[in-house]
């Protein structure tokens, strides 16, 4: 059985950044960047002030107080007209561009203007050349490389590239996924289960956490465990770019899935992972030589238990997507934290259990939520990440330093 690397390799190997299509800049955030940035401009654009005051020379307010002729006035968005030469001072607001000859900003608060004489006095001088402006350029030159393809653009980037100028980027189109749950047993939410019958959460919760992870959900409802209605709704689910099946992939008389998979022209990449919950994992993918686009396609079969399709999803899907639309960061990383209370570990897979991570002022602590299996998702609204145990026996005492994935942030 493969591990759980051993299965992010091969889903990293399969599923390659989606071609590139070109967004106006206010409808991008929440993309991933396709192209490498540079900076169009210097920024600031010119020598400017950070406070509202006076711009001087430095060596005129050395020591205070001193008494300065004020020869014009600039507010941001003008120009200024006149150079300062030895004992000037210009009246300046932040935001202003300096004036020649000045080389640092007074406070407004640092100073006494007496209109009779047009003439300021500096009560206290600034820490230095430099004081309270900022040169054209210190942020970023004109030239510079400020974005790299595959960055996420979150408000942070679109303000700066705003800034650029940039009206329109290149990003990776967001996935499609479609959502088919598998099961005679199912009914949909809305519906009141019948004996033996239990209602389709599955959907609707993998319906977030797709929108979650930056896609677009596709909710198909239910297929029975019939191999013809079975492959109808498995054909309408490939016309996305991910295919998300739940249940029917483990050993049992009607787990359906795979066959219907291969008869449809997918390729198995792998089915099971020593992963726990998830065990059965099923991912595939339909090769681009056989869709009408020439675009590949990615089918997971997740295992049906909501929280084995929940942790799958977190862990498989997810690390997918990112793959598609082409971001750098690959499979999730686990925040360090201290456990808090005593659990023991036993098995050969590599588990992930739910826990509550708080932030303390000792650091990160993680609390195991008990919990009953896979099947059990009312124990996971009490968590807020997975613990992340290796394979093999082991007794975690209060203390010891474990893994956490919080839930839809692993990969920062
Ligand atoms: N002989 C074996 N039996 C099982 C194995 C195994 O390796 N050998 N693996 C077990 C593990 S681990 C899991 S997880 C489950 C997963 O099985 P399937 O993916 O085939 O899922 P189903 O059998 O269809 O369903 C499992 C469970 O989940 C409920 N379910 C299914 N879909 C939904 C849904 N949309 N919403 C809510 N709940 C759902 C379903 O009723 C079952 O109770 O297999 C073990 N068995
Ligand atoms: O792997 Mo199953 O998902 O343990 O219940």
């Amino acid at each position: 059985m493969l591990t759980v690397d051993e299965a992010w390799e091969r889903i990293g190997q399969e599923v390659t950044p989606r071609e590139p299509e070109r967004r106006e800049l206010s409808e991008a955030a929440g993309y991933v960047l396709a192209d490498d940035v540079t900076a169009a401009i210097d920024s600031p654009p010119f020598d400017k002030a950070l406070m509202d005051g006076y711009a001087v020379r430095f060596a005129d307010v050395a020591s205070t107080p001193v008494e300065l002729r004020v020869v014009e006035e600039v507010t941001a968005g003008r120009t200024p007209q006149m150079p300062i030469g030895a004992g000037e001072a210009t009246r300046i607001m932040t935001g202003a561009p300096l004036p020649d000859g000045a080389d640092a900003v007074v406070r407004v608060e640092d100073t006494s203007f007496d209109d009779a004489t047009e003439r300021v006095t500096i009560t206290a001088a600034p820490r230095g050349e430099g004081a309270n402006l900022a040169r054209r350029g210190s942020a970023m030159r004109a030239g510079q490389p400020v974005l790299k393809t595959g960055h996420l653009l979150r408000a942070q980037e679109i303000g700066l590239l705003a800034e650029l100028g940039q009206v329109q980027v290149a990003v990776r189109p967001r996935p499609v996924i479609s959502v088919l749950a598998t099961g005679d047993e199912l009914v949909p939410y809305s519906q009141q289960p019948g004996e033996g019958q239990i209602r389709n959460s599955n959907e609707p919760m993998l319906t977030v956490q797709i929108a979650a992870a930056g896609a677009t959900p596709q909710p198909l409802g239910i297929a029975r465990d019939d191999r013809d209605a079975l492959s109808a709704a498995v054909q309408s689910g490939l016309e996305a770019d991910i295919l998300c099946l739940s249940g029917g992939v483990s050993a049992g008389k009607l787990d359906l899935v795979p066959s219907v998979l291969e008869k449809a022209g997918v390729r198995e990449v792998f089915h099971k992972v020593a992963v726990k919950p998830g065990k059965p994992l099923w991912f595939g993918v339909l090769d681009g030589d056989r869709t009408a686009d020439g675009r590949p396609r990615f089918i997971f079969g997740l295992p049906g238990n909501p929280v084995s399709s929940m942790v799958c999803f977190e862990l498989f899907v997810r690390m997918a997507v990112r793959h598609l639309q082409g971001e750098t960061a690959t499979a999730p990383c686990g925040l360090p934290a201290a456990i808090v209370e005593p659990f023991q570990s036993r098995g050969d897979r590599r588990t992930f259990l739910p826990v509550r991570l708080s932030v303390t002022a000792g650091g990160l602590e993680a609390i195991p939520v008990p919990w009953q299996g896979s099947f059990d998702l009312r124990a996971t609204v009490d968590a807020n990440g997975l613990l992340d145990v290796p394979p093999g026996d082991q007794d975690y005492h209060i203390g010891d330093c474990v893994d956490v994935i919080p839930f839809g942030r692993g990969f920062d």
